[in-house]
């Protein structure tokens, strides 16, 4: 069976990181031995004496009872000896479903109180043991007799090797250490240790550590604020994917430079190809345009292409799902497990799945595979327009309403108003189904039909759109349909959007004799683009077919005659009659 990763871990050193002083060396002054203490500390420090010795020489001087070890920590509570920030970091990572661990030359006694306050598992805590005497008559502990030479933080390299041993235990995709001296160091510096090191300078600051950590800072607040920022990641790179990227590039940017919510760099996964002998990934990276899917549209310099849908999605707790339908399923089994557990996710897709037990929505596939909560985003959103920043709106569907405003601040930019409907279903059904009606458009202008034929059609498809969205998801809100997902993105996509445009070239092709199938149309139409109006008719007949509902929606049904060739396209005039003669398909 596969290892599931579990994520993030981040470990942190205690003495000088978490805590403002060694706790050893203040519990020797504390004892009033801590110049003796101090001097083997510093000997340590500089090398002079080994890890190991200098730990058991100071035990040997500190020499104490376990109630002055009590009073000891009475007189400096852990909530007083936390270095600034520390709390509120962790706090934020454990929010955010990173786990947090102490790893500590100290010793466990000292440090439980530590971890304690900060809410961490005491089976999160790798320290150092003392050996306790017991007195043989009363069983009571006395006094302590040296170290617990078992414990791997006792040794030389013991950082690096309880790290390799909690990823045997828990494989985490991920692990940082932060801390402020070489051991901490250390501790990216063998294979199966950290994978990054984050040096801590509040305290002590030495050169070493700073020159080799992957990041160095001397405030903790300068990790939370990092922390607090979305990282989005964009999974799909066609042309609608690359116009809203341009939207979410234009908010990140800002957002960096103000408010800091979104980070500034934007992952987008991009379906790899060459274009001109050049890979996409190389030209969008230093072009900033898809030259093949959005030509002509700078998306912005802070949209990073990335070829290794993984990698695109590491570190991002906010995912843009926009590819076309019939790759989302894929795309979810490879993000099984690997996606972080507390992000959040808005599906752009319009589309859906049939299976035997009925249909599932892009958004549900997003929300079943990945665990996590899945918005929508649908609405007239022809991408060339939008990528050319004419006035468009859309409407996101939510079920978490912070969740529908976070997006909202996402994706509403001066020219893209974003209107927001707790109906996730009723904004996604509408998006998915209007692509079939925008094929009965496109038959109506093939066969050179007006306005009045039109209208009538789009009328009819509305109404079909609306019904079956709301027989198959009864919470669907009627008003939906009212919103730029509905009735609007029913007009845009009947005037101006690919599926109308590919189903008018069908009937032309008909008429003249020469008929084509929509796949040769769509590949010599739409330069690699898919269009998604013809397997989402059959995936519709299909519903209607299990549920023994053809009848009921006559216009879905005739489209779907007439793009499998069962009937002529003129069919669509008179789609009430027709519909009857439309057999079902295999
Ligand atoms: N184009 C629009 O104007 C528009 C507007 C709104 C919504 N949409 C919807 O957005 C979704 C995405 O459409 P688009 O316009 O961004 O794409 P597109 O049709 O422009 O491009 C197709 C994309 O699919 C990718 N692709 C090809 N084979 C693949 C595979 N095996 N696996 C994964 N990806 C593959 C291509 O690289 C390309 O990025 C669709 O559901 C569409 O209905 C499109
Ligand atoms: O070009 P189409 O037909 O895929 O439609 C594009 C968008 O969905 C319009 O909102």
């Amino acid at each position: 069976m596969a290892t599931r990763l579990r994520g993030y871990a981040v470990c942190f050193d205690v003495d000088c990181t978490v805590t403002q002083q060694d706790s050893l060396d203040l519990l020797a002054e504390f004892l009033g031995r801590g110049e003796q203490v101090a001097t083997i500390t510093n000997k340590a420090m500089n090398g002079e004496v080994s890890l190991e010795e200098a730990l058991k020489d100071r035990l040997r001087i500190i020499d104490c009872k376990p109630e002055e070890l009590a009073s000891f920590i009475q007189a400096h509570p852990p909530s007083s000896r936390l270095t600034k920030g520390i709390r509120e970091l962790i706090d934020g990572l454990q929010a955010r479903g990173k786990a947090v661990y102490l790893i500590t030359g100290g010793f466990r006694e000292l440090t439980l109180p530590i971890a304690r306050e900060l809410g961490i598992p005491a089976a999160n805590v790798f320290a150092n043991r003392i050996n306790w005497q017991v007195d043989d008559e009363t069983g009571l502990v006395t006094r302590m007799v040296g170290l617990d030479e078992r414990e791997l933080t006792s040794r030389q390299g013991g950082k690096p090797a309880a790290i390799a041993l909690l990823r045997e235990m828990y494989p985490y995709e991920t692990v940082a250490m932060v801390g402020d001296g070489i051991t901490d160091l250390e501790a990216v510096q063998i294979t199966g240790g950290a994978d990054m090191f984050i040096g801590y300078g509040g305290i002590v600051v030495r050169d070493a550590v700073r020159d080799g950590a992957d990041w160095f800072v001397d405030d903790f607040d300068d990790l939370t604020q990092a922390l607090k920022r979305h990282q989005v990641a964009f999974i799909g790179s066609g042309a609608w994917a690359c116009a809203a990227a341009k939207l979410v590039a234009y908010n990140c940017k800002l957002s960096s430079e103000g408010t800091g919510e979104f980070a500034e760099a934007v992952r987008m996964w991009v379906y790899e190809e060459e274009v001109g002998g050049r890979k996409l990934t190389d030209i969008i990276n230093e072009t900033h345009e898809n030259v093949k899917y959005l030509p002509g549209i700078s998306i912005g310099d802070n949209i990073v292409a990335c070829p290794d849908l993984l990698d695109a999605v590491k570190d991002a707790d906010v995912l843009v799902f926009c590819t076309p339908h019939q790759f989302t399923r894929d795309i979810c089994r490879q993000l099984r497990g690997k996606v972080n557990p507390t992000a959040v996710a808005i599906s752009l897709t319009k589309g859906m799945r049939v299976r035997a037990e009925g249909p599932q929505l892009i958004s549900e596939l997003v929300r079943k595979n990945l665990n996590i909560d899945c918005s929508v985003l649908m609405g007239a959103n022809i991408a060339k327009d939008i990528g050319n920043e004419e006035l468009s709106e859309a409407t996101i569907g939510y079920a978490v309403p912070s969740n529908g405003e976070l997006f909202k601040r996402l994706f509403e930019t001066p020219n893209f108003y974003v209107q927001l409907v707790p109906d996730i279903a009723g904004a996604e059904m509408a998006g998915t189904l209007k692509n079939v009606v925008a094929l009965a458009a496109g038959f109506v202008d093939g066969l050179g039909k007006g306005p009045n034929t039109k209208a009538a059609i789009m009328r009819a498809g509305l109404n079909e759109m609306r019904s079956l969205a709301e027989r198959i998801y009864p919470t669907v809100r009627d008003e939906t349909f009212f919103e730029s997902c509905g009735v609007a993105d029913l007009i845009a996509t009947c005037y101006g959007g690919r599926n109308r445009l590919v189903a008018e070239a069908y009937v032309r092709a008909y008429q003249s004799g020469f008929p084509k199938s929509f796949d040769i149309l769509e590949a010599e139409l739409l330069a690699g683009q898919k269009l998604q109006g013809v397997l989402t008719s059959d995936e519709v007949q299909s519903i209607l077919q299990i549920k023994g509902w053809e009848t009921e929606y006559p216009l879905f049904t005739t489209v779907n005659g007439i793009v499998n060739g069962l009937l002529p396209p003129v069919a669509i005039t008179t789609y009430k009659s027709a519909a009857l003669q439309s057999q079902p398909q295999a």
